[in-house]
């Protein structure tokens, strides 16, 4: 059995993340969210655009209104109105100003706007009562933000609504992003039926099907769903290369322990694959095949989960999200995020295996607080699975984690 730290190093520096030039696709900006950005992007617009007012008021040289006060008030006269949008006619000379909106360009001659509440309208003149502090004040310089020709966002970066919108406002209505990961998924097990048919004695839900389409989808992954396979060899050894044939990333559940019926990984050694991990000193989740193929100078990562509907989920979370997430070609934030909270529920474990228990982790005064969820956490047990936000770790070597102590906990 592997520590834990050395199978998810082993797992990482198995994954090729996409190439730059060959993995990638243009996509409208609308259908970019969630998606990671492949080639940097560099805008030939300044932002602002333009020297613009940040209030509604009026544009003034600084040098006019420099000493007024509200017994020292400075009389200009208001030579235009500029809404949004307009461009300027007149340039401001001494002792004029230019009645001006949020968002309006500033007209040239003028430096500073002074804000609508420090002044007073008598018909095609304006009072100023209070003195601007600096030159330029509610002035948002041209460039202030952003120069036109530097680069604007980094490659692997995924893709948000803050993020889409500064591509919006840089015109940028395509943007290159790297393609999706293919992931073929297939429950092995002769005891598995689609959820919409009659359960025979013995025959159980193909759960894990559905576990792993939502995982996927979640992750912004379109799963390739193969279905359920017996456990007999030549149908499962059909099922497995062809799911490698199709895809970057296979996942199976199922058939990786030590029964009569396991046929995963003497399949995965047959069909020439690298083995690099058989299990991990993880609970749930030990039997974990890992393996590697070239196909092509294409490379497949296989991961051979286990059948328990828990160990199957704990597994993908632990090591195959991080997996997908440095494929995809983020370049940063792609590794799993823990975090230090108070349990409030003790937290058991055998001391032998890296012992992942599930519940609910929610903001407290002191950062977060973690609930175990009611019921028994055997792998088996799926039901008590739902509403899981996060795992708390106790670690090996460790029994028992007090109701009030601090835990790691794995963030989903
Ligand atoms: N002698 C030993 N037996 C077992 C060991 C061991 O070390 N020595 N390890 C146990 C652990 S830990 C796990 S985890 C399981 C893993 O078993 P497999 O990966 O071989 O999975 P199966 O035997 O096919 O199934 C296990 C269990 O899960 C149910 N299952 C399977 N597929 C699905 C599915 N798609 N949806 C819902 N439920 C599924 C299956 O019916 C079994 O109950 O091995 C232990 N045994
Ligand atoms: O590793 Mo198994 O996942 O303990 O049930
Ligand atoms: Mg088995």
């Amino acid at each position: 059995m592997l520590p834990v730290q050395d199978a998810e190093a082993i797992i990482f520096d198995l994954v090729r993340p996409f190439d730059r030039q060959q993995d990638t696709e243009a996509v409208s900006l609308l259908d970019a969210t969630g998606r990671v950005l492949a080639t940097p992007v560099t805008s030939a617009l300044d932002f602002p655009h333009w020297d613009n007012s940040a209030m509604d008021g009026y544009a003034v040289r600084y040098e006019d209104v420099e000493e007024c006060s509200d017994d020292r008030r400075v009389t200009l006269s208001v030579v235009e109105e500029i809404p949004a949008g307009i461009l300027p006619q007149h340039s401001l000379q001494r002792g004029q100003a230019a009645r001006i909106l949020t968002g309006s360009m500033m007209p040239a001659g003028a430096d500073t706007v002074v804000m609508q509440e420090n002044t007073q309208r008598e018909g095609d003149r304006v009072s100023i009562s209070v003195s601007p502090k600096v030159v330029g004040e509610f002035v948002r310089h041209r460039g202030a933000f952003y120069q036109a020709g530097t680069v604007l966002m980094e490659a692997g970066v995924r893709l948000q609504a803050p993020d889409i919108a500064v591509l919006a406002a840089a015109q940028c209505t395509q943007v290159e992003v790297y393609r999706r990961p293919r992931v073929a998924i297939l429950s092995t097990g002769s005891e598995l039926v689609e959820p919409d048919r009659p359960l025979e004695p013995g025959q159980i839900v193909d759960s894990n099907q559905y576990a792993l389409a939502s995982f996927l989808t979640g992750l912004g992954v379109e799963p390739l769903r193969m279905g359920i396979v017996a456990d007999r060899r030549d149908a499962l050894a059909q099922a497995m290369s062809e799911a490698i044939a199709r895809s970057d990333v296979v996942l199976s559940t199922g058939g990786v322990s030590v029964g009569d019926y396991d046929y995963v990984e003497d399949i995965l050694a047959e069909l020439g694959s690298e083995i690099h991990i058989r299990s991990v000193a993880v609970k749930p989740g030990k039997p974990l095949t890992v393996a590697t193929f070239d196909r092509d100078g294409r490379s497949v990562l296989y991961f051979g989960l286990p059948g328990n509907p828990v160990s199957a989920l704990v597994s993908c979370w632990r090591f195959v999200q991080p997996a997908l997430q440095k494929m995809s070609g983020l370049s940063r934030g792609w590794q799993p995020a823990f975090v230090e909270a108070t349990t409030r529920s003790q937290l058991r474990a055998g001391g032998v295996r890296e012992t992942y228990l599930w519940g609910q982790l929610s903001p407290s005064s002191e950062g977060y607080e973690f609930d175990l969820s009611a019921g028994s956490h055997s792998s088996g047990n799926l039901i008590n699975l739902a509403q899981t936000n996060s795992l708390a770790i106790v670690p090996v070597g460790k029994k028992s984690i007090s109701a009030g102590d601090r835990v790691r906990v794995l963030m989903l």
